[in-house]
């Protein structure tokens, strides 16, 4: 595997995520390297570790607010730095693929990134990365609306996902579909060897439902070099450093704002109610953890309209995103 991370990852990449909060880079491996790669998660998606012959991907477990970790249905993954789960793995010729990528995202990519853009400060060296194998087994496996850094004290800052998909084909579905803060949606589909970029504090994200037979992602997570402890999922306007009165004065600049800020977090879940909640029945079904999952979410929005200056805010907000949705035109990356 020849991991060509400078030459990929160039001031253009940077320039489209400032602009738009995302970037996308076809061909981002060699060919040879991104088949290899895709056969080799295959085999890793069918087979079973010897020592306890459970699966090396395991369901997708996601911390959801206070209450408890939830698997997604159809979700699998494998997190590359479980020692106990990779282990036979590593000397493998059969993963000698995926481990080199793993080994070249130690440093190879924050380098790549922190010679275009020093001032992004992300950090570099083996710990400041985490790769994770994800497979979604079709049957309308899919994410919900999310942040991939949720909330201070996580360093995540950036978010990488290598795409490895040579069949899929349009409606299959799969795509992953950003929401910029009082912005219009971009979908972009899951092709093969394409990798997606995006902040991982401040960027709306999910999964749409996939039909498909299998749909393959490599993720890694960048970390940033400092956290900000005060923003997050508070619904506290004070902690939120807003002067609500100000804000509503130009309600256009403020959501500007908080479209460039990680402050969003706070008040997406009120401002996009509606979408949290139809994407969360559309990922969970019937599946445990449904009902407290919505419940969660639901919990949040109450909390955030008790507060008054926060929900007039929030009412505004709403009106103006509507207002930017049916004059803008989403973007679709086939
Ligand atoms: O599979 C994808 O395209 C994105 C998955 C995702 O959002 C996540 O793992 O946080
Ligand atoms: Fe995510």
């Amino acid at each position: 595997m020849r991991a060509r991370f400078e030459e990929k990852i160039t001031h253009r990449t940077v320039a489209a995520l400032r602009a738009r909060g995302h970037a996308v880079i076809d061909d981002f491996l060699l060919d040879v390297d991104a088949n290899a790669f895709r056969d080799e998660l295959e085999r890793l998606s069918m087979s079973r570790d010897e020592a306890n012959g459970r699966r090396y991907v395991r369901s997708n477990r996601t911390q959801f607010g206070d209450r408890g970790r939830h698997s997604k249905p159809n979700v699998y993954e494998c997190d590359m730095h479980d020692e106990e789960t990779v282990g036979e793995t590593r000397g493998s010729e059969a993963y000698a693929t995926t481990w080199r990528f793993f080994d070249a995202t130690a440093s190879g990519m924050a380098n790549a990134f922190v010679r275009v853009a020093p001032e992004m400060r992300l950090r570099t060296g083996n710990l400041s990365r985490t790769v994770k194998l994800q497979v979604n087994e079709g049957g309308g496996a899919c994410f919900p609306w999310h942040f991939d850094n949720p909330s201070a004290p996580s360093n995540r800052a950036l978010t990488c996902i290598l795409y490895l998909n040579p069949e899929w084909k349009r409606g299959d579905g799969g795509e992953i579909r950003f929401q910029p803060f009082c912005g219009v949606a971009t979908t972009v589909a899951p092709r093969h060897n394409r990798l997606v970029i995006f902040w991982s504090d401040r960027t709306l994200h999910r999964v749409m439902p996939f039909h498909g037979t299998r749909r393959y992602a490599v993720t890694v997570w960048l970390d940033g070099d400092f956290v900000d402890e005060r923003t997050g999922v508070s619904t506290n306007v004070c902690e939120l450093n807003l002067s609500t009165r100000e804000a509503l004065d130009d309600i256009a600049a403020t959501a500007k704002k908080l479209a460039a800020s990680n402050i969003q977090r706070a008040l997406s879940r009120a401002v996009y109610a509606d979408e949290y909640e139809a994407s969360l029945v559309e990922c969970m079904g019937n599946a445990p953890g449904a009902m407290e999952m919505l419940e969660s979410h639901y919990e949040h929005c109450r909390e955030v309209k008790k507060n008054k200056a926060l929900k007039a805010l929030v009412d505004a907000l709403r009106e103006y995103r509507r207002e930017v949705e049916a004059n803008g035109l989403e973007v679709n990356v086939p």
